[in-house]
């Protein structure tokens, strides 16, 4: 199944951003037959792209793009009659008529360029956490998408696990009192006490090794500033550096701020704040306490939102008895009489225990989802929104990276420590413009 024409509802003008093309042709969205499958491209076929991929696996795979042949050869080798590519901007050229939809799973860097050129040309988009690397992109993104009328995922699964269901059911049934606050803590980017998952904290390499052969480095660097090739960048390690991730933050919030978003209800924070060890331009800093906060909603008090990484964690409430674990990885929703629900990603408890005994379980109020991947294949086919469409994702991503706005604020003086005023509806810090800086990024001529 191929796009038609009309399909492509997008005409870019040259040099405009994002917000400067929103044209949506009315009509656009075309029917499916019943078993009827769709014609799909990934960006990224290593790595996490490569879980992604064998979850569509069921709809017909036609293309695969990858900058690390090597990488992606198990995809190739699974999926043969997919063309194979190394430059999403060629692949989105040359087969724009025979894709019906498009994965991003690349590094942090590339996720708004190669999403944003799928948007234009009028493609679904599932698109792997963090919906993008900059605040700026999140707003433009989302627009884009919202304007072009596609179905659009963001890759943070956990978003249709039933633990997410529950933790809504269980504030929907004020299990624990208003909640004021809430904690939110990752070993990442450290794994244990002596070991990392990525370098952060540290500088540039000087060293230059050789580029592997399988490996088109510029291709790799894409938007991003020019730079040697260096195994601390790619793969994987790229999380830790400005140019190209996201940090610990960004890398796992978007997991973790999920179910407290959804259960809270939570949109723009009114102000973010941060306090880490050592930052520099290179990486972000091995360590950091990031506070949001975030005004009453409804029914909803006010909730101060504590992020914890490289293995700094919260206090431990009184509820939850030492020796009890508060394992490397968690999110605490804090609420009356010391009552608190934690989670460590896989199952929510309720502490004290004998109140989690009194309580049982929730009442059941929420439709389950029939899974992460199927959401955005449905939602293609003219089915119901994903859970983590863009307009979900994309605030909640806006969100997140503004933790990462305060961290690289401390660096210029005088915002050390600075509490930064956000206004989320004009995109601006209002008592701090200098901080403003850090909400976009540049990019290298032919990317965006
Ligand atoms: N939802 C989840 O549970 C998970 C999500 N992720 C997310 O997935 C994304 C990828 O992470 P991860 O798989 O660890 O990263 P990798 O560094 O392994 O990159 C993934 C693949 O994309 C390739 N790639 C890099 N740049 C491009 C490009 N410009 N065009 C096409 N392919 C490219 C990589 O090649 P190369 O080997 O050369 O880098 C690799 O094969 C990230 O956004 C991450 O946050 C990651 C893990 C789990
Ligand atoms: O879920 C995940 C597992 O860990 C990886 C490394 O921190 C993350 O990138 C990923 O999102």
């Amino acid at each position: 199944m191929a796009s038609t024409p009309n399909r492509r509802t997008f005409l870019q003008a040259a040099g405009a951003t994002a917000s400067t093309f929103m044209i949506l042709k009315a009509g656009s969205a075309r029917t499916y037959a019943a078993n009827e499958k769709l014609n799909i491209a990934s960006i990224g076929a290593g790595g996490r792209a490569a879980g992604d991929i064998q979850a569509v696996a069921s709809e017909n795979i036609v293309a695969l793009c990858d900058v690390d042949q090597n990488r992606a050869a198990r995809m190739f080798n699974q999926f043969p009659q997919a063309k194979q590519f190394k430059d999403y901007r060629v692949m989105l050229q040359e087969l724009e008529s025979q894709i019906d939809a498009v994965i991003v799973g690349t590094p942090d860097h590339h996720h708004f360029p190669a999403s944003m050129a799928a948007i234009r040309l009028g493609k679904h988009v599932y698109c792997e956490k963090p919906l993008t690397h900059s605040v700026w992109e999140a707003r433009e993104l989302t627009a884009a998408a919202r304007a072009a009328g596609v179905a659009t995922q963001m890759g943070n699964q956990a978003q249709a696990a039933e633990e997410t269901r529950v933790v809504q059911e269980f504030v929907m049934d004020n299990a624990i009192g208003q909640i004021r606050e809430a904690h939110v803590w990752t070993d990442r980017p450290l794994r244990g006490l002596s070991d990392v998952y990525w370098p952060q904290g540290v500088s540039r390499p000087t060293e230059q090794p050789a580029v592997p052969d399988s490996l088109a480095w510029d291709l790799w660097l894409g938007p991003a500033p020019e730079r040697p090739y260096h195994p601390d960048y790619a793969p994987f390690k790229w999380r830790g550096w400005w140019d190209f991730g996201t940090g610990a933050l960004g890398d796992i919030a978007c997991h973790y701020f999920d179910p407290v978003f959804r259960a809270l209800q939570l949109g723009a924070p009114s102000t973010v704040e941060a306090s880490s060890t050592q930052v520099n331009d290179e990486t972000y800093p091995l360590g950091s306490m990031i506070t949001f906060h975030f005004p009453a909603r409804g029914d909803k008090a006010a909730l101060k939102l504590v992020w914890y990484d490289g293995g700094l964690r919260p206090p431990r409430p009184k509820a939850i008895q030492e020796g009890d674990v508060m394992g490397p990885n968690g999110i605490l929703l804090v609420g009356e009489d010391d009552a608190v629900l934690m989670s460590d990603w896989t199952r929510w408890t309720m502490y004290p225990e004998q109140r989690a005994k009194d309580y049982g379980a929730p009442p059941k109020k929420l439709e389950r989802s029939p899974g992460h991947h199927v959401e955005w294949i449905a939602a293609c086919k003219g089915g119901a929104a994903a859970g983590s469409n863009f307009d979900v994702a994309g605030p909640m991503t806006e969100a997140i990276l503004l933790g990462n706005v305060a961290l690289r604020s401390q660096m210029r003086e005088p915002l050390t420590r600075a509490q930064l005023e956000w206004d989320a509806e004009k995109l601006t810090f209002t008592n701090n413009p200098a901080a403003n800086q850090f909400l976009r990024r540049e990019y290298r001529d032919g990317w965006v």
